[in-house]
């Protein structure tokens, strides 16, 4: 078995083909992803027992067993492993019958590579979500997992709404501003409830076209629409027994909402382009930072459908709104962030701290999250000085405070922004022969997303905020664009859809 990290991840490959195992080891040679193979079905299950793998590619046709029989057993021994089948293009009735099962997805072979990617990070990333623990304010250096860090009241109350509500088989919906941490709720409700054996899978709703969402979440029947040239199993029907977490669930549309509601009051629901109805016990966790009952009053968003998910309601903070959690979660990043970087910086200075307190957060603790990272890559010597915090933060922070109405809320209108770019100005070689004098290892990804951060800041600062005019001027989609906000920590006052 080769070596093997503790953060590395593992994929089995299973297939009797020994050219299947070599392209995934080489696509992922030098990935943080060690690919382990099986050549037959007993291979494959001693492995799952003993390598302990993150996510398994599965062909249908073993030596010494069926796919499929193979597939049941494994999910005996951990259902919560993602596995993938691989067939050949004739094998279309078997990927259905595994992904009815509950298989994750399939690829057709011949494989290619983009799509082998995409399917085997997608793999880890369901695992992670699944199996990494959320532990509630415990942030110890023997932790394993992501925490929820916060002492302030209003974290309290949240971490005792977790401990009421998770154990009930009820729809929950979580609120909150952009990067508070509604997705570790949702993963901590999963982890505390009945279900935390089955699936637990993650929609965001924004992600992904309408078109498709619709196919992604129900699943459709062969010839439903141009391009349906094979029966589509849905996450609904996928995840039976476990937990959807429908992020960003105010951007779904209409139709949808009608469809998704059904499967709340009924339990039932029919493929795109099927009449065979379905029975779906799936437990829907879903989050929004958007004001839905003004979606309501506008006729965007069904009331019916909001009063169904808000069986119970859980809302998050904005950083700015919690007092004492600043400091607790500055230190748990540099923790963190040292770990990950491999650095030591012991400590933060106090004018760093106070800086940081003083600004307001408008991308909340991701943002932060980021502000701290970025600060560590930066730092030389073993204790961060306010000169390595971003421009904007030091800049805001010497200002007077701004009025909370003048920042972004859940609940207000689209209206006046203030997106700043995070750098001062600067040119590019500036810009990199900063990079350079910090040693780090990371040259490449550092200098690329700083130069992503001030792009995308500028430009929707010039776009007055408007994510659709910003993807517009950018040639890229207002998806990317939201996504790129919420990754790189860009700090927006309002976001104008
Ligand atoms: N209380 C917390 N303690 C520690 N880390 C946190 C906390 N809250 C959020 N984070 C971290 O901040 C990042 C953003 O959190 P998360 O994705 O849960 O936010 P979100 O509200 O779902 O964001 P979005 O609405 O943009 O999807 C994650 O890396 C998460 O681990």
């Amino acid at each position: 078995m080769p070596d093997q990290s503790p953060g590395d991840l593992c994929l089995l490959v299973v297939d009797d083909e020994p050219a299947i195992a070599a392209l995934f080891k080489h696509v992922f040679a030098d990935s943080e992803i060690s690919v382990l193979s099986a050549g037959t079905a007993s291979a494959a299950l001693e492995l799952i027992q003993s390598a302990k793998p993150d996510a398994v590619m599965l062909d249908v046709v073993l030596p010494d067993a069926d796919g499929l029989q193979l597939f049941e057993t494994v999910k005996q021994i951990d259902p919560q492993l993602p596995v993938v089948i691989m067939t050949g293009g004739q094998d279309g009735q078997t990927a259905i019958s595994a992904m009815q099962q509950g298989a994750m997805d399939y690829l057709v072979k011949p494989l290619d590579v983009r799509s082998l990617n995409k399917v085997v990070r997608h793999a880890m990333e369901v695992r992670r979500l699944m199996v990494e623990p959320v532990s509630i304010e415990r942030a110890d250096s023997n932790r394993t997992g992501s925490s929820m860090i916060g002492c302030s009241p209003a974290m309290q109350e949240v971490f005792k709404a977790i401990g009421r509500v998770a154990a009930q088989n009820i729809s929950v919906l979580i609120r909150g501003e952009s990067g508070t941490g509604k997705e570790l709720v949702a993963r901590a409700i999963f982890q505390n409830g009945l279900r935390k054996e089955k699936p637990f899978i993650a929609i965001n709703c924004a992600a992904i076209p309408e078109a498709l969402l619709e196919s992604e979440l129900f699943g459709h029947e062969k010839g439903a629409f141009t391009g349906a040239d094979r029966k589509r199993i849905g996450k609904i029907e996928q995840c039976e027994g476990g937990t959807l977490f429908l992020d960003e669930i105010g951007d779904m549309e209409a139709p949808l909402q009608s469809k998704l509601l059904r499967v709340l009051q009924e339990k039932q629901f029919e493929r795109v382009g099927g009449s065979e109805t379905i029975s779906a016990d799936v437990r829907i966790l879903a989050a929004t930072h958007q004001g839905i009952e003004k979606m309501c009053e506008s006729g965007k968003f069904r009331e019916d459908l909001y009063y169904r998910l808000n069986g119970y309601t859980i809302s998050l903070p904005p950083l700015r709104e919690r007092d004492g959690d600043i400091e607790l979660l500055i230190e748990f990043f540099r923790q963190t962030a040292n770990e990950e970087l491999g650095k030591e910086i012991g400590r933060i200075a106090p004018e760093a701290i106070s800086t940081l307190k003083k600004y307001s957060w408008p991308g909340n603790v991701r943002q932060l999250q980021s502000v701290i990272h970025q600060a560590i890559v930066q730092s030389s010597g073993s204790v961060l000085l306010p000169d390595f915090l971003p421009p904007l933060i030091e800049r805001e922070s010497s200002q007077p405070v701004l009025p909370t109405a003048a920042v972004d809320t859940t609940d207000a209108e689209p209206a006046s922004h203030s997106t700043e770019p995070v750098a001062e100005t600067q040119s590019v070689s500036e810009l990199i022969a900063r990079h350079c004098s910090h040693h780090s290892a990371t040259l490449y990804d550092d200098v690329i997303e700083e130069v992503e951060r001030e792009l995308i800041a500028t430009v929707l600062n010039k776009c007055g905020g408007n994510l659709t005019e910003a993807a517009r001027q950018l040639g890229i989609t207002r998806t990317t664009v939201r996504s790129k906000v919420n990754k790189l920590g860009i700090g927006i006052r309002k976001v104008v859809e």
